[in-house]
């Protein structure tokens, strides 16, 4: 019988947010395994523990699953947050690969050197407000329903409110010309095992501090 799953990465966000975030609006608790120097990424490199040398890697059902996406395809297909046929499927996956690009550039801010961060910080709030908040702006209002595909909740959701609410950390009134997606933003947020996650003292972890840049870096690099 499997444990509770256990999470493999630095203690901050990164990779291994989206992760936690979909395993906490399952209701399904996990435990976490902080890699806080580089010795601690090259022991479960040496022990094999990482199919490509890299984390996030996640222990769930006797795998040692690596990848992020394919780690987040798991958990959604065995938590039934991945729609009821190939063609919600489908639309679930288009909408979460957007969303991802748009994490990426929230994600990847705090580490863009000072001479490129004004730059960047203006790219990931054009990219936001321009190319893909007006499209879930408007699947909501064509959609009509509660949820972004059919009318059960899915991973897509879940991206959606967790990239929602740190585009919010960046510019507070990023979503000033998008009322369907205020008003998803407070609908979804009190969703029992979401609003537990958003509590403190939570799993979810703070947005990365410029202090911890480096910590972090010597880790991975
Ligand atoms: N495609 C992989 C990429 C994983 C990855 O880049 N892992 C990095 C840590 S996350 C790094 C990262 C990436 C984006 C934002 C913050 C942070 I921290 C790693 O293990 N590097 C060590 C190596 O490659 O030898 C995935 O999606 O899981």
């Amino acid at each position: 019988m499997s444990g509770k799953p256990k999470l493999h990465y630095f203690n901050g966000r990164g990779r291994m947010e989206s992760i936690r975030w979909l395993l906490a609006a399952a209701g399904v608790e996990f435990e976490e395994c902080f890699l806080e120097a580089k010795d601690d990424l090259v022991k479960l490199q040496k022990d094999g523990s990482l199919l490509f040398q890299q984390v996030p890697m996640v222990e769930i059902d006797g795998m040692k699953m690596v990848q992020t996406k394919a780690i987040l395809s798991y958990i959604a297909g065995k938590y039934n947050l991945y729609g009821k046929d190939l063609k919600e499927r489908a639309l679930i996956d288009m909408y979460v690969e957007g969303m991802i690009d748009l994490n990426e550039l929230l994600m990847v801010h705090t580490f863009q050197p000072a001479e490129k961060k004004e730059q960047h910080f203006a790219t990931l709030v054009d990219k936001a407000t321009n190319r893909y908040f007006p499209v879930f702006e408007k699947v909501l209002k064509d959609h009509g329903q509660d949820f972004l595909v059919g009318n059960q909740f899915s991973r897509a959701d879940v991206q959606l409110l967790e990239t929602l609410l740190t585009a919010e950390e960046f510019k507070p009134d990023i979503l000033a010309k998008f009322p369907l997606l205020q008003s998803f933003k407070a609908r979804t947020s009190n969703i029992p095992t979401i609003k537990k996650f958003l509590q403190p003292g939570s799993q979810r972890k703070p947005p990365l501090q410029e202090k911890d840049v480096e910590k972090v870096m010597k880790i991975f690099h």
